[in-house]
């Protein structure tokens, strides 16, 4: 059984070797004959899966991508040749939740919002929807949410329309890019939409570029009154139009999924994929792999209290993870003339938060245990 797999898959080599003969590609490099005598094939985003590449590929039985978007597969392509496909749901919705947190967290501190004050509208429901309204809820943050499909199939959570979102005071996208049909995506924040937004609003995209209307966005920030823009993602990736970045308050290089843990989930959540095709047993495990949880030094300041304020939220988890200096990081890899694909290649370690344990010594009061168990915290009493 030959497995090939793209190089940015973390542990490829340890996962598939397992299973068969495992071979490494490069998405810039791929051609049709590299996959014309694999049987599986393990992708990231950045490897389009289509007719062309997938021309002479006779013994292929199986797509699988380490990621949680799957727009980069032709899967109507690969159902007409009976090629089964599979994606990696869930698998760094911790990462992209925690982003958005950490882009909440620097906007409170920068005295762009109140976050005991503000209304966050999460669009997408999903796996990253879901987790970002964890962390919400941890913090006592208000959010609504609105995902249509999901209403529509019986989902018991209280949805809101669309309108409703965009009167939220920070709104957050986290939908699969899908170019038709009655919940299409493709330009779901319109040129309509983004002239709603005051200057008081704060926008995010970590999903997909193609949900913004982005020569409408251009516009609208260097229009009057504009609204606070953060960008993860964007058009025509890896091609992407810098002379945006300027007008964004924040920009980084669709690496808002790219925690140590989200891509090794990925991998993990593959190479299952595999094993159950193959009918093998799953043998290996995150953990084998994983660095085990770090403590992290932190005591409330008043344990007592029902709640941590908000200087200690911010500097527990911005020491954890600061999205500024992803931004700082991008901007200068793209003003240097780096290539958008090799800035994302060389994105730093980053950990989550269910990296790290916080002993707690004395009575902490059942508020503040819940917020850090809610953030993902290990916690240890001593
Ligand atoms: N920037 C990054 O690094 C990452 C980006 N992503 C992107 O975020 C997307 C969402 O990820 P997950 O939550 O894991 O996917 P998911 O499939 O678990 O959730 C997506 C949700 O969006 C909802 N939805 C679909 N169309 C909608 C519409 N028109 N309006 C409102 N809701 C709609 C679906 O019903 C679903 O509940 C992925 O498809 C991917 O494109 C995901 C992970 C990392
Ligand atoms: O999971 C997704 O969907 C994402 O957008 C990934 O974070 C993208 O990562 P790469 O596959 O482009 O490394």
């Amino acid at each position: 059984m030959k497995i090939l797999y793209e190089d940015t898959i973390p542990r490829g080599f340890d996962y598939f070797s397992s299973l068969g003969e495992a071979v490494s590609y490069n998405a810039a490099t791929l051609r049709a004959d590299d996959v014309e005598k694999c049987d599986y094939l393990a992708v990231r985003s950045t490897t389009s899966v289509n007719e062309t590449i997938l021309s002479k590929a006779h013994t292929l039985r199986c797509v699988a991508t380490a990621t949680a978007g799957s727009n980069h597969i032709d899967k109507t392509y690969l159902e007409e040749r009976g090629i089964a496909w599979r994606d990696a749901g869930g698998c760094n919705a911790i990462a992209v939740a925690e982003y958005v947190l950490s882009v909440l967290l620097v906007a409170h501190r920068d005295n762009k919002l109140d976050l005991s004050r503000i209304r966050v509208g999460i669009v997408g429901a999903g796996h990253v929807g879901t987790s970002l309204s964890r962390l919400l809820e941890a913090l006592d943050i208000a959010y609504v949410l609105n995902d249509p499909p999901r209403r529509e199939a019986g989902d018991p959570r209280h949805f809101v329309d669309f309108n409703d979102i965009l009167t939220c005071d920070v709104i957050s996208l986290h939908v699969p890019f899908v170019k038709e049909g009655a919940h299409k995506t493709l330009n779901l924040i319109d040129e309509d939409a983004l002239q709603s937004l005051g200057a008081d609003t704060l926008l995010i995209n970590a999903c997909r570029g193609e949900v913004v209307n982005e020569k409408a966005l251009m516009q609208r920030l260097t229009a009057g009154s504009a609204p606070t823009v953060v960008l993860d993602v964007f058009d025509n990736e890896p091609d992407i139009d810098t002379a945006l970045l300027e007008h964004l308050w924040l920009a980084t290089g669709h690496i808002a999924g790219h925690s140590v843990e989200g891509k090794l989930r990925g991998t993990q959540l593959v190479y299952e994929h595999f094993c159950e095709l193959a009918q093998k047993p799953v043998k290996l495990a995150m953990d084998d792999f994983l660095a085990a949880p770090q403590p992290i030094s932190f005591m409330p300041r008043d344990p007592s209290m029902e709640a941590l304020n908000w200087d200690e939220v911010i500097s527990l988890l911005l020491s954890i993870y600061d999205v500024t200096i992803d931004d700082q990081d991008f901007r200068h890899a793209m003003q240097a003339g780096n290539k958008f694909a090799a800035y994302r290649k060389a994105y730093r370690v980053r950990r989550e938060f269910n990296a790290f344990t916080i002993a707690l010594s004395g009575v902490v009061s059942e508020g503040i245990l819940r917020q850090l168990t809610g953030l993902g915290f290990i916690i240890e009493t001593l």
